[in-house]
């Protein structure tokens, strides 16, 4: 909180080390000014700051970022509260430890911090926090179906919800549990997916937002490591962009005139281009796994990696492109005509039923949310564009609709901006300040964080509808 961090002149005569904040703003990315202030004028900005700030006792940066779109931020924070504070299968001290699992699987040491000081608030065990090794074996066995779902969903099947119904009393698991458990790590996984996507900044209180010094001495902690290693800068300019704003106008408005009568054949053939294009290096010669190490200045998650490795296990296992998946296993494309959000839903509302609602409202708000602004153009219907971003990232994820264009992608996508939702979709914790730059130069922040919500949300829905199918398969079977 930016109104926190003067003083110290006393101390720092006498020599004492003094803590100094690492950054200040709430996000690397977003300037200061863009976000709402804590004291904000914006009447709907504040009525939620203080009904966040009721709920969690706190006024978290991810929730001062997502202030830039009240409308959703509404729905978020009633889902939020509701997941981790009404009533449900799980006990809350299960709830918040399967966040912190779920986020460290993204390398979100914002949110593991923050679901820490969450479980303690719940009165949780403090020994649980020292890593798996220290939690009852029946939260452990969940540890594979998150490495699955935050990275490889298409992997999940029904053995994986039978082996955790089966086993000793203690350590079973209930169907309406693991629903509850699906939701919060898919819930979880999109929150570090929009976290790192903004550049959310470590809150005060994290040790790790603090630097120590003395009058004389400089900080013992950098405030960034420069990378080492190769230097070459990413050269943007390179990367085809679409650049003029006009020509994106352009290309909606042909979209919309020439609805193209198209054979379901040729509808398959584009969805099959489209996946394979995404699996191929975006920007040309370049690995996008490694992308970050190329941008100087991109120092990797935020925190060390050793923050968060206690609460994952295989913590090499990471996205591979659906187009080059494990050959062996023969995963075949999955279709949104055979299980889609309904069938999801349903399964939901008979175990969780407000949540249900909750994530479906959610849903719907952040899909069809539009100013009907493009950068500095008013009265632009966006749909097209939106939902382009929506199926680019369930196309990444091997998910298909069989009445989609999947030209559409290639025509209003942009590279940068595909290079965008591809490392913060599959490599969140590489997205750097380069990438976040790189697409919509004349786009606003704001409009760039209505990308990050689409993208956490998309996200989430790919875990739930892999992770659903397979529990409402399991279900069927025993
Ligand atoms: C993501 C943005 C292109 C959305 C656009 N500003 C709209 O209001 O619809």
């Amino acid at each position: 909180m930016p109104g926190l961090l003067k003083g110290n002149t006393e101390d720092e005569d006498k020599n004492v080390v003094v803590p100094t904040p690492v950054r200040v703003d709430v996000s690397r990315f977003i300037p200061r000014d863009e976000i709402h202030p804590i004291d904000t004028d914006d009447e709907q900005a504040h009525s939620l700051y203080s009904e966040s700030f009721i709920q969690n006792c706190r006024l978290e940066h991810m929730v001062m970022v997502m202030g830039l779109h009240p409308q959703y931020l509404q729905q978020f924070l009633d889902t939020n509260v509701h997941l981790l504070q009404s009533s449900g299968a799980l006990s809350y001290e299960y709830r918040s430890y399967i966040a912190i699992m779920a986020a460290a699987r993204h390398q979100c040491t914002y949110l593991v911090h923050l679901m820490e000081a969450q479980f303690l608030l719940q009165g949780g065990n403090r020994e649980w926090l020292k890593g798996l090794d220290h939690i009852p074996a029946k939260l452990r066995a969940l540890s594979k179906l998150n490495r699955l779902l935050a990275h490889r969903p298409w992997l999940v099947t029904a053995q994986d919800f039978k082996d955790l119904t089966e086993g000793d009393a203690a350590s079973r698991w209930q169907h309406s549990q693991l629903a509850q458990a699906v939701v919060l790590l898919c819930h979880f996984h999109g929150l570090a997916i929009f976290c790192h996507g903004t550049g959310v900044n470590l809150e005060l209180d994290h040790s790790k937002a603090h630097s120590f010094h003395t009058r004389s001495g400089s900080p013992t902690t950098p405030r960034s490591k420069p990378t080492s290693g190769s230097n070459t800068p990413v050269d943007f300019r390179q990367i085809e962009q679409i650049g003029d704003v006009e020509v994106l106008m352009e290309r909606m408005r042909k979209l919309q005139e020439e609805e193209e009568d198209v054979t379901t054949e040729e509808r398959n053939r584009r969805f099959e281009i489209e996946k394979e294009e995404a699996s191929y290096s975006l920007i040309p010669g370049m690995d996008i796994a490694k992308f970050c190490f190329l941008i100087p200045g991109a120092s990797g998650p935020v925190g060390g990696a050793a923050y968060f490795a206690r609460y994952v296990e295989d913590p090499q296992f990471s996205y591979q492109d659906f187009a080059k998946r494990d050959a062996h296993a023969e995963i075949p494309t999955f279709r949104a005509q055979d299980y889609n959000w309904d069938h999801a839903f349903t399964v939901m509302t008979g175990y969780y039923g407000e949540v249900a609602e909750l994530l479906d409202e959610k849903y719907k708000t952040a899909y069809n949310l539009t100013y009907k602004t493009l950068a500095t153009r008013d009265n632009v219907d966006t749909t097209s564009l939106r939902r382009a971003i929506w199926m680019y990232v369930h196309c990444m994820y091997g998910i298909m609709y069989d009445d989609y264009n999947y030209s559409e992608v290639n025509q209003l996508l942009e590279r940068p901006l595909k290079v965008f939702i591809k490392t913060v979709s599959c490599f969140p914790e590489k997205t750097t300040q380069a990438v976040y730059d790189g697409f919509w130069k004349q786009f606003r922040h704001s409009e760039k964080v209505h990308v990050n919500i689409m993208l956490l949300e998309a996200r989430m829905q790919v875990g739930l509808l892999y992770g659903l199918r397979a529990l409402t398969q399991c279900m069927r079977e025993s």
